[in-house]
């Protein structure tokens, strides 16, 4: 049995996203009220794996899993990308008219943003969690009120669905990171030939062509950057760490191309070598 702890309740994105990357496994996923909270949990039981969501198609990056994810000691070792649909749902006997504030998961609402917009009448209130907000309506029986979440949590909780598919955009992905403590990660991390993608950070000097001269050895190992994340350095005005993915298909030219960047870098970490997985569902 794997124990993962989520971000949220039964139902919300993250429990999907968990059972989707373990599918076949027996999975117990742990609900934690906030991404901090996973991170503390995650320090308390090495055994315990994380899902983190980190970046989404519509609403970008989860700016501040960038830099828990930098500051505790877990190792990406997987990555899974889920298509978010999300629906509008509320008690029985409601209707879009009736509903004066709507609740979710901020990342969620940003995503169904001009719905929203389109209708001025709903108060958008943030909440912990997608399936959080339906749990909370049916429980305390809130009358207008509305959740934003999955078809899955609306059913799971006995919501109406008033409206599906409010996201912005269809094409709206939310990729996720699977977390274990490095000591489990050896044992759970892809084989070598398998690892095509590693996620690293560090920060710069403040010289000439310093980040360009990083990418330019990258390009020479034949290695690719899919994602570049600057966060300032707090503490250091204007200065900026930089988190960047990378793939590559031979691991050998890769770990060459880390020997040759390290030292144009300062306070160097990888936080993860994994299979890349961010294929359409
Ligand atoms: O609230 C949820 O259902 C979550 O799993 C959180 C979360 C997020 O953190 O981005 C996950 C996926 C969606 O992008 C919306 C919300």
């Amino acid at each position: 049995m794997k124990k993962i702890a989520i971000q949220g309740v039964a139902g919300c994105f993250h429990d999907a996203a968990a059972r989707q990357f373990f599918d076949g496994q027996e999975v117990e996923t742990i609900p934690c009220d906030s991404f901090p909270d996973l991170f503390e949990k995650l320090e308390t039981d090495a055994s315990m794996l994380g899902i983190v969501a980190i970046e989404n198609t519509i609403a970008g990056s989860l700016l501040a899993n960038h830099e828990l994810l930098r500051k505790s000691n877990h190792t990406i070792i997987g990555e899974h990308s889920v298509r978010i649909s999300h629906v509008l749902c509320a008690l029985p006997g409601e209707t879009i008219e009736s509903i004066s504030e709507v609740n979710s998961h901020p990342m969620a609402l940003m995503q169904c943003e001009q719905y929203l917009r389109r209708h001025p009448h709903m108060r958008m209130v943030e909440k912990f969690d997608t399936a959080g907000s339906a749990e909370e309506i049916a429980r305390e029986k809130l009358a207008g009120h509305a959740a934003v979440c999955g078809e899955f949590a609306a059913n799971l909780y006995g919501l109406n669905i008033l409206e599906k598919g409010i996201e912005t955009n269809k094409r709206n992905f939310t990729r996720f990171l699977i977390l274990a403590d490095p000591l489990l990660a050896g044992e759970l991390k892809p084989r070598e030939e398998q690892l095509n993608k590693s996620s690293v950070v560090f920060t710069l000097p403040h010289s000439h062509g310093a980040l360009s001269k990083v990418l330019t050895i990258l390009s020479f190992y034949d290695v690719n950057l899919t994602k570049i994340q600057s966060l300032p350095v707090v503490g250091r005005e204007w200065e900026y760490r930089f988190y960047v993915d990378l793939t590559f298909s031979s691991y050998f030219r890769y770990r060459q191309a880390l020997q040759a960047v390290r030292p144009l870098t300062n306070e160097f970490r990888i936080l993860g070598e994994y299979e890349e997985r961010v294929g359409i569902n």
